[in-house]
């Protein structure tokens, strides 16, 4: 188990209300003369505290789904509601974290992991009065993963899977309500990203922010998610949804029951290619 962090601001929200709305959301893009439609149609709510995985072919728009959460490309289709109110612009309250986790290579791994504190409302204004709170903050995630002896160490001294560690400690630093995360895994060999799940399921639990997971692994979708949306090809909507009610914290002997398997399949059932 992770060591506990400070709890997110989500605890004085009602659990009964949606924390994201996505209300008849709809993706047009541009393709040569033309306009393509990318999402058809795409109506669900998520709670606070939920995990949500998004499944589906490629193309179906899933990446675009977490652009139009995170409020870097606003939803003009349709209102994506977070908190009730429409996301017009880029949400202070998320964190993200990429297939290629992108740290700095010049910044140490603690500073890494420090650094949107150093960027984000209202951290920034008093990010050197508490800048040894912060490096706490930021050591405590560090060992929560497993770091705590890396913290010293440039990007470039560590493994995949430990920049990826470093790479979600540092989504989660300034405590977002909402967890992003774009095939996380993916670069990863199979027994490391399987060791990611555990460990993110932990962080997750502590930090008791909502999770958005795209993933081309219905067993991660399985392991991770509460429910998990399979998307249709493009125009896509959403095929089928698979509420997990497997207890938590999970465990990778979880993933050896029938149940899992069975799980696993029915998701795989409902994936449609191109
Ligand atoms: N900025 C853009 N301008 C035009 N088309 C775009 C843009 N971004 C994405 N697309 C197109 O929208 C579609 C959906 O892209 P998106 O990356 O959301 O899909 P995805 O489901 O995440 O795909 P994959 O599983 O392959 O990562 C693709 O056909 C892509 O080419």
């Amino acid at each position: 188990m992770v060591q506990p962090l400070t709890s997110s601001s989500t605890e004085s929200i009602s659990p009964s209300m949606p924390l994201l709305e996505f209300d008849k959301i709809g993706l047009e893009y541009p393709f040569g003369d033309s306009i393509r439609r990318i999402i058809q149609e795409i109506t669900l709510s998520i709670k606070p505290g939920e995990f949500v995985s998004f499944v589906g072919p490629s193309g179906c728009g899933k990446t675009s789904i977490l652009r139009m959460v995170s409020g870097l490309s606003p939803t003009k289709i349709g209102e994506l509601r977070c908190h009730g109110q429409p996301v017009t612009k880029p949400l202070k309250n998320v964190g993200i974290a990429f297939q290629n986790p992108v740290l700095l290579p010049w910044r140490r791994t603690i500073d890494n992991v420090l650094l949107p504190l150093e960027v984000v409302h209202p951290y920034k204004r008093d990010f050197k009065v508490n800048h040894a709170h912060y490096v706490d903050m930021a050591q405590k995630l560090l060992q929560a993963v497993g770091l705590k002896d890396f913290q010293q160490q440039f990007p470039w001294q560590l493994s995949g899977g430990m920049r990826q560690r470093a790479s979600l400690c540092r989504s989660l630093i300034h405590q977002p309500e909402i967890l992003l995360l774009d095939e996380p895994f993916g670069a990863l060999d199979a027994f490391t990203r399987e060791e990611m799940w555990v460990m993110l399921q932990d962080l997750w639990m502590q930090a008791k922010c909502v999770g958005i997971l795209i993933t081309h692994d219905l067993r991660e979708a399985v392991f991770l998610s509460d429910t998990v949306y399979v998307m249709s090809p493009r125009p896509s909507e959403i095929a089928f949804e698979l509420k997990i009610d497997l207890p938590r914290p999970r465990t990778l002997e979880m993933c050896l029951s029938d149940e899992f398997a069975h799980l696993a399949a029915e998701l795989r059932r409902h994936i449609h290619k191109n």
